[in-house]
């Protein structure tokens, strides 16, 4: 009988960049992370949401929300991908090709080792919510912090179907605060996922609150890896992302984390005169579809679930 000298396990990236206003700047960051971990063994490589800007201006966004076909920072990453030979998950902004349209979609796009699109999936539930802040010290209360996504994103209309990855088993793709309806995550693990993918930008005040456990818990309920990669810093004066970007085992251990705001020093990193200067950061972590198998097969979720009683979710989908 001869031994397979083979890895049963595959090698990913799980990255974390500070994307700025400038998409020539984010790919230059973005290919660097890529470069990096694929020269350190990963085959595939899982960027942030919103990689190709973040933005304070509505119309220069729009300009920049191209179709695929014509997406500086996307076609920039399909010729490192081809180059490679790396699959890559990325988040971008997507535009109709309608310049009359003044919206366009949250994105969240996988490109093979090849350089071809794989998938697109659009963000399904949009960020639209009031934090309340602290009362200042002379008692008032400051008005909440509003973010209406809806205002400037298209809602996706679809839910994409888990797509085979090179060596790491089906994907399913969602984006960012698509991690609060669990219902995506069932769905797409009804359909086949091993592993549920989350490129982010969470805020400060919810990603140190909600954060790691919204992204433990799917990993466990869903009995997937999670693969959460996160914006992180001060993109400009007005918006800070949590960073943290994280990933979870089926089972629920933790296989990696990089820092998140609160770990980082004050004063290390205000203002966003420093945003250049920033490189970009990813961890490996080793996926291994045994895990999925062993976990699943101990708790035996997907058997016992009594649809009988309250039916199946995304069940015409
Ligand atoms: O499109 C961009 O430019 C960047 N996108 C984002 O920052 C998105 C939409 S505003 N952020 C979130 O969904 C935060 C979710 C969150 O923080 C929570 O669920 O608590």
């Amino acid at each position: 009988m001869s031994i397979s000298a083979s890895k049963s396990t595959t090698t990913i990236a799980v990255a974390q960049i500070r994307s700025t206003a400038d998409p020539v700047h984010n790919l230059e960051i973005s290919r660097k992370v890529v470069r990096k971990a694929a020269e350190q063994g990963a085959k595939a490589i899982f960027l942030p949401e919103a990689s190709d800007f973040i933005n304070q201006s509505f119309p220069d966004s729009r300009k920049l929300s191209l179709p695929l076909f014509k997406h500086y920072y996307t076609l920039g990453l399909q010729e490192t991908a081809k180059e490679l030979g790396v699959s890559i998950s990325v988040g971008i902004h997507e535009g109709p090709d309608d310049e009359k349209e003044e919206r366009f979609w949250n994105s969240h796009v996988i490109i093979g080792g090849d350089g071809a699109i794989r998938a697109c999936y659009r963000k399904l539930h949009l960020y639209d919510v009031e934090l309340t802040k602290p009362p200042n010290e002379d008692g008032t209360i400051p008005p909440p912090q509003r973010t209406g996504e809806s205002d400037r994103i298209l809602p996706g209309q679809k839910v994409v179907p888990p797509i085979e990855i090179e060596g790491l088993g089906k994907v399913g793709l969602e984006i960012c605060y698509d991690i609060r309806f669990p219902e995506l995550s069932m769905i797409l693990t009804r359909l086949g996922a091993t592993t549920l993918l989350f490129p982010s930008a969470f805020m400060v005040k919810t990603g140190r609150d909600h954060w790691a456990t919204l992204c433990r818990s799917q990993a466990i309920q869903s009995q997937s890896y999670v693969i959460a990669s996160a914006q992180y810093g001060a993109h400009n004066p007005k918006r800070t992302s949590w960073g943290e970007s994280i990933a979870f085992d089926p089972w629920g251990r933790q296989l990696g984390r990089l820092r998140s705001v609160d770990d980082t020093p004050p004063g290390a990193d205000e203002g966003v005169e420093k945003v250049y200067e920033e490189e970009g950061e990813f961890f490996l972590v080793e996926i291994d579809q045994q895990v999925v198998k062993d976990t699943r097969g101990q708790i035996p979720l997907g058997v016992q679930r009594r649809t009988d009683i309250y039916g199946v979710v995304g069940e015409n989908i």
